[in-house]
């Protein structure tokens, strides 16, 4: 496996159509995407993910811009196998053969070792299924066998389209451990999803678009707004409270359940009242969950 390869997106465009017609599907898109980790690529649907990833994967030329892997374009790599291992979609595998064959095939085309094939089955933990027929694998061992073929050249860059969609719980957790590892041997991986909630315990970084251009690019806890951070508290009392939180300058509403301050902190909540001679009956900090921020940047449409 090659180290710690950089996929680089650089103003990358791509408009379907021509004239009044015509679809922007992905516009100006700039963003790099770091080795060691784990980076979702998160959007509705129809924000543009399966399109970059398509042109990053030279499967569709862009209108302009570039998406390469350290700084060579999927069509110019000497060893694109060995680079980039992908899954798009739920792969199509011919139902009457089995696994082992699949990729035996894929193998040979590639001119890859025969060796690699059992390698990437007890990776994937299909060992024991090899020789059965795909018709009767389910869903999850059908991820995990497009995984096995993403894997066939040892890559360093995994670029994987919705590879959580449709797994159970069981097939989910082993994902999130078995895509944990790969990044931990030094791999480029970037996973796209249309689901926060989806990916949240999986991913490091997270690239948000919506309607093709870029709008969230950093850390998963950059995700967290904290500044839009909310205290809500109450006392027996509540006049004595609202007017100590005035006098403190805080901007507050009252509720049938308490008082909700904006932009604060609870323990500076607490102070306050306690300055002011105040009891409190309840003292919370409320902080916009990762979703709620999610859905604030990509607007309604995230949640469908
Ligand atoms: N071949 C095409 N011709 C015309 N328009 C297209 C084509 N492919 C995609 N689009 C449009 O480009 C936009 C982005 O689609 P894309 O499939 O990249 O989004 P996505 O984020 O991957 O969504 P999904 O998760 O639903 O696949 C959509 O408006 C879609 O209708």
């Amino acid at each position: 496996m090659p180290a710690g390869v950089t996929i680089e997106f650089t103003h990358l465009t791509k408009r379907f159509g021509s004239g009044s017609g015509s679809v922007d599907a992905v516009s100006d898109l700039s963003f790099t995407v770091e080795p060691g980790q784990i980076t979702g690529f998160l959007g509705p649907n129809g924000a543009g993910k399966t399109t970059t990833l398509r042109m990053l994967l030279g499967l569709v030329a862009p209108t302009s811009g570039t998406a390469t892997f350290g700084g060579v374009s999927y069509r110019s790599l000497a060893h694109p196998l060995s680079t980039v291992g992908s899954a798009l979609e739920a792969a199509s595998f011919h139902p009457g053969r089995t696994a082992a064959d699949h990729l035996r095939v894929y193998a040979q085309a590639a001119g890859l070792p025969r060796q690699r094939v059992g390698v990437v089955l007890e990776q994937v933990g299909l060992e024991q299924y090899g020789s059965r027929r795909v018709g009767g694998y389910s869903l999850g061992m059908r991820q995990r066998l497009g995984l096995a073929s993403a894997l066939l050249g040892d890559p360093s860059v995994l670029v994987l389209d919705e590879p959580i969609n449709g797994l159970d719980p069981e097939g989910i957790r082993w994902i999130r451990l078995f895509l944990r590892q790969l990044a931990a041997e030094g791999r480029t991986i970037l996973v796209s999803s249309h689901l926060l909630s989806e990916v949240q315990q999986s991913v490091d970084e997270v690239v948000i678009i919506a309607h093709g251009t870029l709008i969230h690019r950093g850390s998963l806890a950059s995700l967290d707004m904290t500044e839009t951070r909310q205290v809500i508290v109450d006392a027996p009392d509540r006049v004595a409270l609202q007017l100590a939180l005035t006098a403190a300058g805080y901007h507050f509403s009252s509720l049938r359940g308490g008082v909700i301050v904006e932009n604060a902190d609870a323990e500076a909540v607490g102070r306050t009242a306690f300055d002011a001679g105040v009891t409190l009956s309840s003292l919370s900090q409320k902080r916009t969950g990762l979703e709620d921020s999610f859905l604030a940047l990509v607007g309604e449409e995230g949640a469908l």
